[in-house]
């Protein structure tokens, strides 16, 4: 059994340690809230982010970085896109010797352009990582902490390493593969959460399951246009990371993109989505990321672009559909492949 630290106590870091510690490794789950920690230890719940759950009581919280730190040789970072910066640097100052740095977030930087294992190669200095590995694909932390099959990669540049993770993690309800396609599985772990957003619209404006097919279909052809282009393989975007995130995000009742979608549909303000949710929206700040790699990359993202104009600049949802549905005729696969 080993010793494991996950770092960010919301819904999936919580899922994570309750996934590790059922498989008896002495788990330490690092929160920045007192109360939180207190509750987490003591009750054995953490009833804001997975409410009615009962966590394995090995599970033992802590609001010390050093003592999570120190504690273990597997640094797990489970905190949104804008926080990874700050724990990592936090991580950096603390860390002695060389850790195996997990994460599980799924988003991209604005501006900076950086997925998440290159913002973590930015905060990490190199001799205190042993490798970086990205754990992504289907799996929402409400399914998992009811202890139903999910699958996931471990995707890594490090191949001992993503193994090393798979093994952590393996049981009967939680199914590991791995991959070394590490560029394809974070560009497709974030852009899904941006056409989960737009699937949650659709539905919100009651368009039904025609419109929801084409969204999901047509998402995963520009996802992997603009793969190709940053260097990912294109048939991981068939894959768990791929399809199998982008049909959970657009179809599950659990997914809060989806919800945030479904409520700028029903003709909320982002304003108001953000403020009701409680819980991060992955796939706004995303959005204003793959529109501008988009544009680096000179690649056609027409639904990314759609939803861009609505979150960002004005445009009503019906707007955005109006003028995609009006777009010159194309060929459908020649799309996907060669431009
Ligand atoms: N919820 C899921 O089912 C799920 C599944 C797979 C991947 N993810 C990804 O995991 C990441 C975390 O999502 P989540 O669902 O746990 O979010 P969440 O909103 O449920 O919780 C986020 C947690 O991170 C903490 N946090 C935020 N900024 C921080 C910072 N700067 N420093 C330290 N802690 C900080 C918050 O206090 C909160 O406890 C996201 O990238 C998300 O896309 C989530
Ligand atoms: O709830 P969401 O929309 O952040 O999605 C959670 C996971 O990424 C699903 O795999």
């Amino acid at each position: 059994m080993e010793k494991v630290s996950v770092f960010g106590a919301g819904s999936w870091g919580t899922a994570i340690a309750f996934v590790l510690s059922d498989n008896g490794h002495n788990c330490m789950l690092w929160t920045r809230k007192p109360d939180q920690c207190r509750e987490i230890n003591e009750q054995h719940t953490n009833e804001m982010y997975l409410p009615k759950i009962e966590l394995p009581t090995n599970l033992h919280a802590v609001t010390d970085v050093r003592e999570a730190v120190t504690h273990s040789d597997v640094l797990i970072i489970a905190v949104p896109t804008k926080g990874i910066r700050e724990i990592c640097g936090q991580l950096n100052r603390l860390i002695n010797e060389p850790k195996l740095i997990v994460h599980v977030s799924k988003g991209i930087e604005p501006d900076s352009l950086k997925r998440i294992s290159e913002m973590i190669e930015d905060e990490i200095d190199p001799e205190k990582r042993k490798a970086i590995v990205a754990l992504s694909g289907p799996s929402h932390a409400e399914e998992v902490v009811l202890r139903h099959p999910t699958t996931i990669t471990a995707a890594s540049l490090d191949a001992e390493a993503a193994i090393k993770v798979q093994d952590l993690f393996m049981n009967n309800y939680f199914r590991v593969y791995t991959h070394d396609d590490l560029i394809g599985v974070e560009i497709g772990g974030a852009l899904k959460n941006v056409i989960a957003l737009a699937a949650g619209i659709s539905d919100g404006l009651s368009y039904g399951d025609n419109a929801k097919a084409a969204l999901i279909t047509r998402g995963l052809a520009e996802i992997t246009r603009l793969g190709m282009k940053m260097g990912a393989n294109p048939l991981t975007f068939s894959g768990l990371t791929g399809l199998g995130d982008l049909i959970v995000t657009c179809t599950s009742i659990h997914s809060r993109n989806y919800k945030a979608g479904n409520l700028l549909g029903q003709g909320k303000t982002l304003d108001e989505v953000i403020s009701g949710m409680g819980m991060v929206i992955e796939g706004i700040r995303t959005t204003k990321a793959a529109h501008q790699l988009a544009v680096r990359h000179g690649v056609s993202m027409p639904l990314t672009e759609a939803l861009y104009t609505v979150l960002f600049e004005g445009e009503t949802p019906k707007q955005a559909v109006d003028q995609l549905m009006g777009r010159t005729k194309k060929q459908e696969i020649e799309d996907i492949f060669y431009k």
